[in-house]
C-alpha cells in the first residue's frame, strides 16, 4: 500500500471530531471525553498521522499507563507506517524517564547505573531507619511514612521545605509522627549514597535533572522531542504535569502538546493525581484547543445508560454524556448471594452459562474487584471448573524470594553501592556472618556517609569476622569485573554457581525446592532471550545495549501487564484500578458491598466516595456486552466474618437498565436467583419525611450509639428509611436487631447492631 492510501484508510476509521484531533497536530490539544469514546485511539492514529506528515518518530514522545498499552499502540501505528513506528519513544512515565537517566543522572549526584527501589527495598530502608532512631515501630508505621515521603516527593517538597511547612509539620504531630521530616530526609540520603532511586525518584530526579541542567539536557530534549503526548493525563501528579512543562512550555516552544483523559475516571487521588492538572493546562496554554468526543464506541445502551446514571452522582465533574448507537444489548444483571464463597461458585457459574449461550472466549471475560484480596475465592472456583484464569497484581514473578536474591547479585555486579542488595546477600547463602556484623556495617557505613560495599574494607572487625567479609568483597569484586567482559546471560549464569545459590537449591529435593530451582532457570531464560531480542531500541543513536544494567532496569519496573502474553485463552482478574483504559466483552464486578465498594476507609468522607464512585464508573464502563455486578451478605474481610449493606452504587443504577428476570441457576444455595435483588426498587417510595431528612444530607445523618437501641422503637436506617424494631437478640457484638421497615418491598430486615447506622426517632 502506497503512503497516500493508507493515509486515506486510517483517516476513514474515525468519525468527524476525532479525525480533527488527529489532523491538528500543531500546538496544544486536548480531549476530555468519556470511558469508549476513542481517546487512546486518537492518540494511536495522531501518532501515525504525524510520521505520515513527515515527523520523524523518535521525536514523538507519547506517555501511556502501561507499557503495554504503548507496545500496542505501536503494533497499531506500524500497521499504517510499518517499521519506523518502533522508534517512537512511548512507554510510562517511570519507564521513559529511568531510560533518560540512564544516560546522564551522573550530572545529579547519582551513578548512571543507579539500582531501581522496589517497595520492599525502600520498606527495608525505613525500617532500619526506625531502628537506628529507637522510634516505635507501631506509631511509625512504615506504610504511613512511605505514603508521606512519596506524597512530599510527588509536590517537589524536599526534607528541608517540609520541615519548614506548618501543615506538613502539624498534621504530622497531630498524628503523633513528629519525625517523619527527619526520616524523610535520612532516607533520601540513603538511597543516594546506595546510588539507588525510588518509583518517585524516577520522576523526581528526572525534574532536577532538566531543571538543574537546562543548557545541556533540558535543551537537548526539547529539541529532540518535537511532539509531546500523554494518555490518561487526569492521573498525572503535580510533578509528572511540571516535566511535561518543562519539556514543551517556554519561550519560542510550538507547544506540540496532546493531553487526552476523562477527570470522571480520575482513581489516583490518592497517590497525589490531581484534576488540578486539566484546569492547570488550559490555563498555561490558552491556545489550546479542545476536542470533545461523545460517542461512545465500546459499550452498548444499558452499559452506557447506567454509567452516566452512575456518575450523575458526582457533582464536580466537568459535564459530559456519553451516547452510543450500539444495541440495546443485555441488561445489568445484579447477583445477590448469602456468602463470599457463594459469590466465587456463582460468578464461576455466570462465566460457563455466558461461555455457552454467547460463544465467549476466556479472554473476552474479566473480574474486577476493589482489593486484591478478593480474587482468592474466584480463583478456587474457576480452577474447581477447570476455566484458566491470569491474575494481575498478585506476587510477581520477579518478587519471589530466590529471583530477588539473583537479581541482589546482579544489582551489586552493576552497582556495587546499593546497600539493599548487599544486606540481601551478605549473608546468603550462609557464610557465616552474623545480624551483628551487618549492623555494625550498615552503622559504620552511616557514620562515614559512604556505601556499606566501601565501609567492609575500612572497618575493624574480628580476626573471623574480617576474614569473611573480605571473602564476600573479593566475590562481589570478581562478578564485578566480570560484569566487564561478559554479557547478561553468561554473567547471570556465572552468578548462579559461584555465589552458591545453585548448589544450595540443587540441595534442597523438597517440592518447594525444585519449584524454586525452576524459576531460577525460567529468569535465565529470560535473559537469554533478552539477549538475543532483535527489537530496535528508541532513540535516534540508539546502540544495542545488552547489558546487565539495561537488563535490570527493565525488569525494575515491569508490572504485570508487561509480560509476554503467550497465545492462551484465560478470564482476567485483577483491581478495578488495573483495568483502566482495557475492554472485555464481558465484565464481572464482584464485592458490590458498602465497606468494600466503597471501600470502608472512603465511609466517612464524600470526597472519597466520589473517588469510590469514579473507580467503580470505570470499572463499568470496560464491558462492551455484558456487565454482572454481584455482592454476597457475608464474607469473611480482615479476618472477621462481616455484614456488609449492598452498595450503595447499586442503586444508582436505574431499574430499566438492570435485568430483573433472569433464569434461575440450577442451583440449590441460590435464593433469588440470577437476578435483581429487590432492593433496587426499594427507595421510589419513601415517606416526606425520610426523604426530606435523606434529601438534606446523608452526611448530617447521625447513628445513635447501638446500644441505646431497644426493642419497639422507632428509628431511621440511612438506606431503609423509617423503621419499628421488632426484637433484639444475641449477645454483645452478635446482637441483631429485627426491623419492620414499612418503605421496603420486603420489610423484614435483620440488622447486625453492631454494623448498624440506626438514629433513633423522637416521636
Ligand atoms: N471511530 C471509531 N470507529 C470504530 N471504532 C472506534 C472508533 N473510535 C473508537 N473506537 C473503538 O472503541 C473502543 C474504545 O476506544 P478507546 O479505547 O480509544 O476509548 P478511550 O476513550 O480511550 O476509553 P477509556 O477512557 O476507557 O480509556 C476501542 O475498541 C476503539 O477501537
Ligand atoms: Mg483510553
Amino acid at each position: 500500500m502506497s503512503g497516500t492510501t493508507n493515509k486515506q484508510s486510517y483517516l476513514d476509521e474515525l468519525n468527524d471530531i476525532q479525525r480533527q484531533a488527529v489532523t491538528a497536530i500543531e500546538g496544544p490539544v486536548m480531549v476530555i471525553a468519556g470511558p469508549g469514546s476513542g481517546k487512546t485511539r486518537v492518540l494511536t492514529y495522531r501518532i501515525a498521522h504525524l510520521i505520515e506528515s513527515g515527523v520523524i518518530p523518535w521525536e514523538i514522545l507519547i506517555l501511556t499507563f502501561t507499557n503495554k498499552a504503548a507496545r500496542e499502540m505501536k503494533e497499531r501505528i506500524s500497521k499504517v507506517v510499518g517499521e519506523k513506528a518502533q522508534r517512537v519513544w512511548a512507554g510510562t512515565f517511570h519507564s521513559i524517564f529511568a531510560r533518560m537517566l540512564r544516560k546522564d543522572a551522573h550530572r545529579i549526584g547519582y551513578p548512571n547505573d543507579f539500582t531501581i527501589y522496589d517497595t520492599d527495598d525502600t520498606n527495608s530502608v525505613l525500617s532500619e531507619i526506625i531502628k537506628q532512631m529507637s522510634l516505635d515501630r507501631k506509631q511509625y508505621n512504615i506504610a504511613a511514612i512511605r505514603s508521606r515521603i512519596s506524597m512530599a516527593k510527588s509536590n517537589l517538597i524536599t526534607p528541608k521545605a517540609y520541615a519548614l511547612n506548618e501543615d506538613l509539620m502539624s498534621y504530622d504531630s497531630m498524628n503523633r509522627r513528629p519525625m517523619i521530616h527527619i526520616i524523610y530526609q535520612k532516607y533520601v540520603n540513603k538511597c543516594l549514597r546506595s546510588g539507588a532511586m525510588d518509583f518517585d525518584d524516577l520522576l523526581l530526579q528526572m525534574f532536577r535533572l532538566l531543571y538543574q541542567n537546562p543548557d545541556n539536557v533540558l535543551e537537548r530534549y526539547r529539541k529532540s522531542f518535537q511532539h509531546v503526548m500523554v494518555d490518561e493525563f487526569q492521573d498525572t501528579n503535580y510533578l509528572q504535569y511540571q516535566i511535561i512543562k518543562l519539556l514543551v512550555h517556554y519561550p519560542g516552544s510550538k507547544e506540540n502538546v496532546c493531553i487526552v483523559g476523562d477527570d470522571a475516571q480520575s482513581i489516583y487521588s490518592f497517590r497525589g493525581a490531581t484534576i488540578e492538572n486539566i484546569l492547570q493546562f488550559e490555563n498555561d496554554f490558552p491556545d489550546v484547543r479542545t476536542f470533545k468526543l461523545e460517542q461512545n464506541y465500546r459499550s452498548t445502551h444499558h452499559i452506557v445508560q447506567a454509567a452516566n446514571q452512575v456518575i450523575s452522582f458526582n457533582e464536580k465533574q466537568i459535564k459530559k454524556e456519553i451516547w452510543t448507537d450500539k444495541d440495546e444489548g443485555e441488561k445489568i444483571k445484579v447477583v445477590k448471594c448469602m456468602t463470599d464463597n457463594e459469590e466465587g461458585r456463582r460468578v464461576s457459574d455466570g462465566i460457563i452459562e455466558q461461555k455457552n449461550r454467547y460463544n465467549l472466549s476466556n479472554s473476552e471475560i474479566s473480574i474486577l474487584y476493589r482489593t486484591n484480596a478478593q480474587s482468592r475465592v474466584f480463583e478456587e472456583h474457576l480452577r474447581r471448573q477447570n476455566i484458566p484464569y491470569k491474575i494481575y497484581g498478585g506476587l510477581s514473578f520477579y518478587q519471589r524470594k530466590e529471583i530477588k536474591d539473583m537479581i541482589a547479585y546482579l544489582r551489586l555486579s552493576v552497582n556495587e553501592k546499593d546497600n539493599e542488595a548487599l544486606k540481601r546477600v551478605i549473608n546468603y547463602p550462609k557464610r557465616g556472618i552474623g545480624k551483628t556484623t551487618v549492623d555494625k556495617l550498615a552503622e559504620f557505613a552511616d557514620e562515614h556517609e559512604i556505601s556499606m560495599y566501601e565501609a567492609i574494607p575500612q572497618i575493624k572487625l574480628t580476626g573471623r569476622a574480617n576474614k569473611l567479609m573480605s571473602d564476600f568483597l573479593l566475590l562481589i569484586q570478581s562478578f564485578r569485573a566480570k560484569a566487564q567482559s561478559m554479557n547478561a546471560y553468561e554473567l547471570a549464569n556465572h552468578v548462579y554457581k559461584q555465589s552458591g545459590i545453585m548448589m544450595l537449591l540443587k540441595g534442597d529435593d523438597s517440592m518447594e525446592g525444585a519449584g524454586r530451582m525452576e524459576n531460577v532457570t525460567a529468569l535465565l531464560d529470560g535473559i537469554n532471550e533478552f539477549i538475543n531480542d532483535d527489537e530496535i531500541p528508541e532513540g535516534e543513536e540508539a546502540v544495542v545495549d545488552k547489558s546487565i544494567a539495561t537488563y535490570l532496569q527493565s525488569i525494575a519496573l515491569i508490572t504485570d501487564f508487561d509480560k509476554e502474553e503467550e497465545s492462551e485463552d484465560f478470564v482476567t482478574l485483577m483491581s478495578a484500578h488495573a483495568a483502566k483504559g482495557l475492554e472485555f466483552k464481558s465484565v464481572f464486578v464482584v464485592g458490590m458491598e458498602e465497606n468494600l465498594f466503597p471501600s470502608f476507609m472512603s465511609m466517612s468522607d464524600p470526597k472519597q466516595i466520589d473517588e469510590e464512585r469514579r473507580l467503580f464508573y470505570v470499572a463499568i464502563t470496560r464491558a462492551e456486552q455484558y456487565l454482572t455486578l454481584s455482592y454476597a451478605n457475608s464474607r469473611y474481610q480482615y479476618g472477621n466474618m462481616r455484614f456488609n449493606d449492598p452498595s450503595r452504587f447499586l442503586e444508582e443504577i436505574s431499574a430499566e437498565n438492570v435485568d430483573s428476570a433472569m433464569p434461575t441457576h440450577n442451583n440449590e444455595h441460590s435464593h433469588e436467583g440470577f437476578g435483581t435483588p429487590k432492593l433496587l426498587g426499594n427507595f421510589k417510595k419513601l415517606s416526606p419525611k425520610t426523604e426530606a431528612m435523606l434529601a438534606i444530607d446523608p452526611s448530617t445523618f447521625k447513628p445513635s450509639p447501638n446500644h441505646t437501641i431497644k426493642e419497639g422503637m422507632k428509628v431511621m436506617h440511612l438506606k431503609f428509611g423509617e423503621g419499628v424494631v421488632k426484637a433484639i437478640d444475641g449477645e454483645r457484638d452478635n446482637k441483631v436487631a429485627s426491623i419492620h421497615f414499612s418503605q421496603l418491598d420486603s420489610p423484614e430486615r435483620r440488622i447486625m447492631l453492631r454494623f448498624a447506622k440506626l438514629q433513633i426517632l423522637d416521636d
